[in-house]
């Protein structure tokens, strides 16, 4: 890693459970703050953490403000869960719904903004086994006790569930030979992100407003590119939280997760004059075994990308009125 890498990872990286909640909780300063959990589909999982963190960070001590499920167009009963857990639902697509209805989860994160209350939000993935409520509280804490810093990322273990048996490290498949390759290619200052994919991660309303959210799985990658580009290294943060299980998703869907990342990048090149404009979809054909021979499959990927929100028109003021 470059030094100026080096001197962030060692001054910018936390352990979450070194986070005190009864001492953030007294940090708050009026400042409000929010979780959203975006789901799709995520009956399984999505009680037990709306749960944890409401009885733990809520009930029993007043941390967060709100808990909001975006729900991203669920087929089950992820909605009736949420909300007999507590949680306030929103459905992605009455949401703004003159700007449109675009499928995915950075359309359901940056549609969160318009309904979110929260100077700072924290955004945790809903499909997240074992859930820990101080999840949350690390992802709050370098925005607790650092005005300076304004983007935290979590990092920890990923275990990985093949289907058959739980192996504890092999997880985060696309961040490994995705992600992390194309940023140390290009953006060698995020080199010392440990986990640049990870799903949970927490910024101040005032960052999060100003850039734009790719719609797909490539929100993840783009904004951490530009929130790089808004506030800088010294901005951001990022929190050890120990061990993350989640659903694993197929190498064929992941595949196809690559290709928006990978669109993604490419956005991101083309802004700097480093690469040709990103078409609006690509086909990626993907092979099945047929007996003696192979199906091919053709899917059509794209990423599309919402502004950022203040441009939007739709960012609440500072006195809490929609502008
Ligand atoms: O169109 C979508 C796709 C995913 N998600 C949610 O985004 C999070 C991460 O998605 P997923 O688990 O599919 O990604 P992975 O963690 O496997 O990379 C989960 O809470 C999903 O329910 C969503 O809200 N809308
Ligand atoms: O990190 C990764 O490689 C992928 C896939 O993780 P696994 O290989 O299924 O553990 O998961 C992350 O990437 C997505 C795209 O950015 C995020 O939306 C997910 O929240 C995150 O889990």
């Amino acid at each position: 890693m470059r030094a100026e890498v080096q001197a962030w990872y060692s001054a910018r990286s936390f352990r979450g459970r070194a986070f005190d909640r009864q001492d953030l909780g007294a940090r708050k300063q009026g400042q409000r703050i929010s979780v959203v959990l975006p789901a799709k589909n995520e009956a399984a999982t999505i009680g037990a953490i709306i749960t944890a963190l409401r009885t733990e960070l809520m009930e029993e001590l007043p941390l967060l403000d709100e808990i909001i499920v975006i729900d991203s167009n669920s087929t089950d009963d992820t909605s009736a869960l949420a909300a007999a857990a507590g949680a306030t639902i929103a459905h992605q697509d009455q949401i703004l719904p003159d700007t449109g209805c675009i499928p995915g989860k950075g359309e359901a994160l940056w549609k969160s903004l318009a309904i979110a209350s929260g100077d700072i939000v924290v955004f945790i993935d809903a499909d997240l086994q074992e859930f820990d409520a101080q999840f949350a509280v690390g992802l709050l804490g370098p925005l607790l006790t650092n005005p300076q810093v304004h983007f935290v990322k979590s990092y920890y273990d990923r275990p990985l569930n093949d289907g058959v048996r739980v192996m504890p490290c092999g997880g985060g498949r696309v961040t490994e030979l995705v992600a992390r390759p194309l940023l140390n290619l290009f953006w060698p200052e995020l080199a010392g992100v440990v986990q640049p994919l990870a799903g949970e991660y927490a910024g101040r309303r005032s960052l999060l407003e100003c850039i734009p959210f790719v719609s797909g799985y490539g929100v993840e990658i783009g904004m951490l590119i530009d929130v790089l580009e808004t506030v800088g290294l010294d901005g951001m943060a990022q929190v050890d939280l120990g061990k993350r299980r989640h659903r694993n998703s197929t190498d064929g869907e992941l595949a196809k997760m690559a290709m928006q990342i990978q669109l993604t990048v490419q956005s991101r090149l083309h802004r700097r004059g480093l690469a040709s404009a990103v078409p609006s979809t690509v086909e990626l054909t993907q092979f099945l075994r047929n007996g003696e021979s192979y199906i091919g499959e053709t899917a059509i990927v794209g990423v599309s990308e919402r502004p950022p929100m203040l441009d939007a028109g739709q960012h609440r003021s500072m006195t809490g009125e929609r502008a």
